[in-house]
């Protein structure tokens, strides 16, 4: 039988955009999730939803996969004695050896059925810590599986009535910046609780530098009026300077982003974050996807110039066993070597099966059947279900 993997890839113009959520701690990404989700199912276009926060207590929306149902966090902190970052990133790591399951599970559902309308949306929620995400392989390896099927497109979301200084925003900006690099996936910047206040600001300081400018010279003045060189913006001196070349560095990096203003408490900007999403998706297909293909190309050749090395050196070897070698002393060096490292092998080889037995226990603790279990069922695509309400 044919598996989805065989199947006719899907047409990238076609396949629903996957909107990543990220977000510092406390930025509104969990009450923006629910309102983009609730603001789809009133477009009777529901959201395929996955949350990868296997630290969260509540979501306040169905999730269709959770990495909750497939890892028990708090065993995993317990079993590999962990604190809660390491706990996140080796929960993310466990997830991680699943990733292709989910990507066929999503490919099927986003072609057409006899039964159910093709998804057309995919969002993916991540862990409140950033950087654990980011920054970690599992969460490279999640994201490039994701865009290796579907367009990606990062939401990164921004506590808009924190970012008034020009140091924050800059901070924020820097993050932003980092996020793109790190991912290398196209970006929509969504400021949120504009009920509270404004991103007019924001999206002025990103297109006239010179509004910048006066931004940083007014924080600059706050500061001195502060007397005790201030912390409203940090516009003077050494920082006033920095803050400076910063804005303009960042000149070509704010062209490559859409920006959004939205109030995931009110409901406002929702149309205008779907448009910038279909305009990331089109870049994603213009840009990104060959940049993608010559990536995976280039790892593909590395791949095999690698194999082809270790055969030569294999095939070297055995005409070596076959006769007296022309470099002898080369050859002495090399009997040596392996006879050491035979000795060592055989010494550490009760220690790298016990090491291997104790692992072993414990990723059958991971991934067993027993109730400690931190994978809470092995079988994980039962966990893949539809919205459980
Ligand atoms: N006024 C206003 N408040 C908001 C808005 N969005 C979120 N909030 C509030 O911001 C606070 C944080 O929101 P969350 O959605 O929990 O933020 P989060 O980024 O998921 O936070 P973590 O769970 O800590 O990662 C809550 O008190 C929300 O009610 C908004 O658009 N306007």
């Amino acid at each position: 039988m044919a598996t989805s993997s065989e199947e006719a890839p899907l047409d990238p113009a076609a396949a629903p955009p996957v909107i990543v959520c990220v977000g510092m701690a406390g930025s509104g990404k969990t009450t923006f999730m629910r309102r983009v989700n609730s603001y789809l199912h009133s477009k009777q276009k529901p959201p395929y939803v996955i949350n990868l926060d296997p630290a969260v207590l509540n979501v306040p929306f169905d999730s269709n996969i959770d990495i909750r149902d497939s890892v028990n966090y708090e065993e995993v902190m317990k079993q590999y004695n962990l604190g809660p970052n390491g706990g996140i990133l080796t929960s993310l790591n466990l997830f991680a050896t699943k990733v292709d399951q989910i990507v066929n599970l999503l490919e099927k559902r986003a072609k057409p059925q006899e039964d159910k309308a093709p998804i057309e949306n995919i969002l993916v929620d991540t862990p409140g810590q950033i950087e654990v995400f980011v920054w970690s392989a599992s969460g490279t390896i999640l994201l490039e599986s994701l865009a290796s099927s579907f367009p990606t497109v990062i939401a990164y979301i921004i506590d808009t009535p924190r970012t008034t200084s020009t140091s924050t925003f800059m901070s924020n900006m820097l993050y932003a910046c980092s996020i793109l690099y790190k991912t290398k996936l196209p970006m929509v910047l969504v400021f949120n609780k504009t009920d509270v206040k404004d991103a007019a600001f924001a999206k002025e300081w990103m297109t006239d530098f010179e509004a910048f400018q006066d931004a940083l010279q007014r924080d600059q003045e706050g500061d001195d009026m502060d007397g005790e060189g201030g912390s409203s913006g940090g516009g003077g001196g050494y920082m006033g300077s920095l803050l400076n070349s910063m804005s303009l560095m960042l000149e070509e990096f704010y062209a490559h982003l859409s920006v959004v203003g939205v109030s995931s408490k009110v409901g406002t900007g929702m149309d205008e974050f779907f448009e910038a999403v279909a305009e990331k998706k089109q870049e994603f297909i213009d840009d990104y996807l060959p940049e993608l293909q010559r990536r995976r190309d280039e790892r593909e050749k590395l791949k095999k110039e690698t194999r082809e090395k270790e055969l030569d050196k294999m095939m070297q070897g055995m005409s070596g066993l076959g006769g007296p070698s022309i470099t002898n002393a080369k050859a002495d060096d090399d009997v040596e070597v392996a006879s050491d490292d035979d000795g060592e092998d055989y010494d550490s080889e009760d220690d790298a099966i016990a090491e291997r037995e104790s692992l072993q226990a414990r990723y059958q603790t991971a991934v067993g059947d027993n109730d400690d279990s931190v994978m809470a069922d092995a079988s994980f695509a039962k966990y893949l279900h539809t919205p459980r309400s």
